[in-house]
């Protein structure tokens, strides 16, 4: 097995709870192989007139429980495996959460710093072309991921009305509030971090108003993960993303380094910290380590020299398996994925809700709802870790998650 394959990765996972989730052996064997995955070739305009083909797809894991639900990844490392993988990671994540979802996940091959506004809209429309007939508010939900917000729905959401002729808001979410986009959804996973923080920190009798914690990735999950700690007292000793980092031993001004980043794109060069590289990042002595960029930020290699208490992970798949074994042996404990970054698909279905009840609700409402889903979510976890002994907190909420789609599919059966 390749440590770094996050496919492999997700079905070792989903191997590893096996023995502790009551599931049918032929539903699991249904479970390992994700349901469709369509792959869609991009030919755009690019601005000087020449036409540049991009690849892109749409993976459907499992449906079950619900129509799929699933964000879209913009990134130059996408391929169909890693895909796949985050569609599996949908499905248990939105089961764990206890909403009527099944999994799914879309990617583009792009590196969008090539690419203007314009080029993007136009990629992000060919690629909604290609996935429609797959996509529709009861059969597949898209949502942003990494280097797609509200805009890219928007246009996507754009797209698919037009060839409906008639406005589709709930096709996906996270869109802009204009157009039937919620309250709270651009902070609702970095949110449910924070939650997900108070809750973890209880659990171990720690003090979060004391710790200090160090996040790798400072976009849409990073950033806000970062205030909101910041917020309870924590001291966010130092960030990176794609440009470089910043550590400052006394905790960084979050605030001034958003600022930093709307006015130069990037964390490096911030003056309230001094620089430091993404490998020092990840091994420094802090009490929390947060990754919130991309898979495998943390490998045996780094699981081995890893000097925080606590991995508290923001990004699907942070963590690879047999480094998830050298933290375990080192009794590192690790607040998996599929619980800690379920906030942007928690609020993502009550925007959908919201959509079609033709209603909106309030900042507080939402915030409510999420705090009350993503809590019953973190005690259930800790539930299954208690009583069925399982040896870490991910296998703990995969057992939980499996047996709630194998429940599914045990009473909807096999067609045909
Ligand atoms: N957006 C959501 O609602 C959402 C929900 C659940 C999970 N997630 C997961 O959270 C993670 C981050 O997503 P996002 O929406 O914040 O994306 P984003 O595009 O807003 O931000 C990604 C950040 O990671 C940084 N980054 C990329 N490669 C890096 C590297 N090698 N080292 C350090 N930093 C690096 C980027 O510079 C950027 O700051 C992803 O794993 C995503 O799947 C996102």
């Amino acid at each position: 097995m390749s440590e770094t394959s996050p496919l492999e990765n997700m079905l070792a996972q989903m191997s590893a709870a096996r023995p502790y989730a009551d599931i049918d052996d032929g539903v699991f064997e249904r479970l390992k192989h994700p349901e469709r995955t369509l792959k869609v070739t991009l030919p755009i305009h690019r601005d000087d007139g020449s036409i540049e083909v991009y690849e892109g797809y749409r993976c459907q894991f499992d449906s079950a429980r619900g129509p799929y639900k699933g964000g879209v990844r913009y990134h130059q490392s996408v391929t169909r495996e890693e895909v796949e993988a985050l569609a599996g990671w949908m499905t248990w994540k939105t089961a764990l959460m206890d909403l009527p979802y099944g999994g799914a996940k879309g990617g583009v091959v792009v590196d969008t710093r090539d690419l203007s506004d314009r080029e993007i809209e136009h990629l992000t429309r060919r690629y909604t072309e290609g996935i429609r007939r797959m996509i529709g508010p009861a059969m597949d939900v898209p949502a942003p991921d990494i280097n797609t917000g509200p805009q890219e729905m928007a246009w996507m959401m754009d797209t698919y009305s037009m060839y409906e002729g008639y406005v589709v808001p709930d096709v996906v979410t996270g869109k802009p509030l204009s157009i039937g986009g919620t309250a709270g959804r651009v902070e609702a996973t970095g949110r449910g971090v924070a939650i997900t923080a108070d809750h973890a920190f209880e659990y171990f009798e720690r003090d979060l108003t004391e710790a200090t914690i160090a996040i790798q990735g400072f976009g849409n999950v990073g950033s806000v993960t970062a205030r909101l700690l910041d917020e309870r007292g924590a001291d966010i000793v130092a960030v990176s993303d794609i440009t470089g980092g910043v550590y400052n031993a006394d905790g960084l001004d979050t605030g001034a380094l958003e600022a930093h980043l709307e006015s130069t794109g990037g964390v490096a060069g911030f003056e309230g910290g001094r620089s430091i590289d993404n490998d020092d990042l990840l091994r420094l002595d802090v009490d929390v380590l947060c990754p919130a960029a991309l898979e495998n930020a943390i490998t045996v290699d780094v699981a081995e020299e890893l000097r925080a208490d606590l991995v508290l992970e923001a990004a699907n798949g942070p963590t690879t398996v047999a480094a998830d074994e050298v933290l375990r042996e080192r009794d590192v404990p690790v607040v998996p994925d599929i619980l800690t970054n379920a906030g942007g698909v928690i609020v993502s279905y009550l925007e959908w809700v919201q959509n079609s009840q033709q209603y909106s609700w309030d900042l507080e409402g939402v915030n409510a709802d999420l705090e009350r889903r993503i809590s019953t979510a973190f005690e259930e976890t800790i539930e299954a870790f208690a009583e069925r002994e399982t040896p870490d907190l991910r296998t703990a909420a995969y057992a939980v998650a499996l047996e709630r789609v194998g429940d599914a599919h045990g009473v909807r059966g096999l067609f045909p």
